[in-house]
């Protein structure tokens, strides 16, 4: 037969890494160690008594009966979205066993368009086959998006529990508000518990008075892993690879690479997939240590990468200008605001892209002080001279270059 003469001939390098049987080899089971995994309770460390908490807070809704809201900060990868999807997994689960409707649905406002964008995806994922209420991507107003959602809810639910991922990243707190006083204002009947999560703790501050009262003194602060929790957090995943592909030192420096700086669970994942993936790709016999190194600039332009996704294009800009003054300036941190823009707008010219106005440019820039990407500080000057504000890169300069270029 054809194919099997075709075995006699040279093998084509190409596909060095694929196995005869189509197997992969160096993992079992991938999936496990992808960020959007959602792991079973047993592969969960290190955060039951958040587990606890949220589901004290939200718990009698499973019941139909009115739950609370709660907000929970915490640093990027420290489970926040771990915990409130498995939450509201187990809840739907309960709600089943004891005959209630209960409507679950998760949005990160971070992919969302706006509010009603947000809306609309909630809507979405509650809304049942045989409900004859829709919801359009657009077209409808940010009310009427409201009011299907109240409809959808009286009709088919006895509660409803929302999350709503990195809400930092909305404009402003009306969708925390309304949907969290929702049964007060007379809007819905079917009582409805948010679970807010936020990276930023001063995020309160933009919190208008009413929205922070509907979460009362329900806020969870979740604190970064250290290397012992990362490392028993990847052990749980072990079985991703294949038996003896995997390196005794591997997951003991993935996590204490995580750990160092950021104790960041998402990152050390990341690692370990990234070196699992480079192992496969060089045609290595197994992951070994020296393959973290190798993939470790990626990992880290991946995490910038995420953390400034959903802010404009031209956000990228000017974190490229200020790396490119970063790096010709070898000594120096600090750049003024008018420094960054002329870096700015050679980096638009270079992209051949019109560049914003200067008062847009500041605006980024406090978006970005609020990442956590750049800080800032305000210089009073000496005599003669106003004051002024300068900025520094938190990231290295070399992590923004490549996030940049996407390599
Ligand atoms: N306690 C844990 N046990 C097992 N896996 C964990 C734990 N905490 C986090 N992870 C894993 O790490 C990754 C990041 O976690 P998660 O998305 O919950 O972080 P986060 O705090 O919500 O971060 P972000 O704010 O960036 O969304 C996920 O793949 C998750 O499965």
């Amino acid at each position: 037969m054809a194919p099997q003469d075709g075995l006699d001939t040279e093998p084509d390098p190409l596909f060095d890494s694929v196995e005869l049987t189509g197997g992969d080899p160096i993992f079992e089971r991938r999936e496990l160690v992808t960020i959007d995994h959602l792991p079973t309770e047993d592969r969960i460390v290190g955060r039951d008594d958040q587990i606890k908490m949220i589901a004290n807070e939200i718990g009698p809704a499973v019941s139909g009966a009115p739950p609370n809201s709660v907000m929970i900060y915490g640093k990027t990868g420290s489970g926040k979205s771990l915990v409130a999807k498995h939450v509201m997994k187990r809840s739907e689960q309960e709600a089943e066993r004891r005959e209630n409707d209960l409507a679950v649905a998760y949005a990160n406002c971070s992919q969302a368009k706006g509010n009603a964008d947000a809306l609309q995806q909630l809507g979405q994922q509650i809304n049942p086959s045989e409900s004859s209420i829709s919801f359009p991507e657009r077209g409808i107003s940010e009310n009427e998006y409201f009011n299907r959602v109240w409809d959808v809810l009286d009709e088919f639910y006895d509660a409803a529990i929302f999350t709503l991922d990195e809400i930092d990243r909305l404009k402003n707190d009306d969708l925390l508000m309304i949907l969290s006083r929702a049964g007060e204002t007379g809007s819905v009947e079917t009582p409805i518990g948010v679970i807010a999560i936020s990276n930023k703790i001063n995020y309160r501050d933009q919190m208008s008075e009413r929205t922070k009262s509907s979460f009362g003194h329900n806020e969870y602060i979740f604190d970064p892993y250290d290397a012992t929790q990362l490392r028993e957090i990847l052990d749980n995943r072990k079985d991703a690879f294949k038996d003896g592909k995997l390196g005794d030192a591997v997951i003991p420096r993935a996590a204490a690479l995580g750990a160092k700086e950021h104790g960041d669970a998402r990152k050390a994942m990341r690692l370990l997939r990234y070196a699992g993936d480079y192992a496969k790709n060089n045609g290595a016999e197994m992951v070994k240590e020296d393959h973290l190194l190798e993939v470790r600039a990626s990992a880290e332009a991946e995490r910038l990468r995420d953390l400034v996704s959903g802010l404009p294009s031209h956000t990228r800009h000017v974190l490229s200008g200020l790396a490119a003054l970063t790096r010709q300036n070898n000594d120096q941190e600090w750049f003024r605001t008018t420094q960054i823009i002329d870096a700015y707008e050679r980096v638009c010219e270079k992209e051949g892209t019109d560049s914003l106005t200067k008062d847009r440019i500041r605006q980024l820039l406090k978006e970005l002080a609020f990442l956590e990407v750049t800080e800032n500080r305000s210089n009073h000057g000496g005599k003669g001279t106003g004051s002024y504000k300068e900025h520094r890169l938190m990231w290295d300069a070399e992590t923004v270059s490549r996030m940049h270029t996407r390599q």
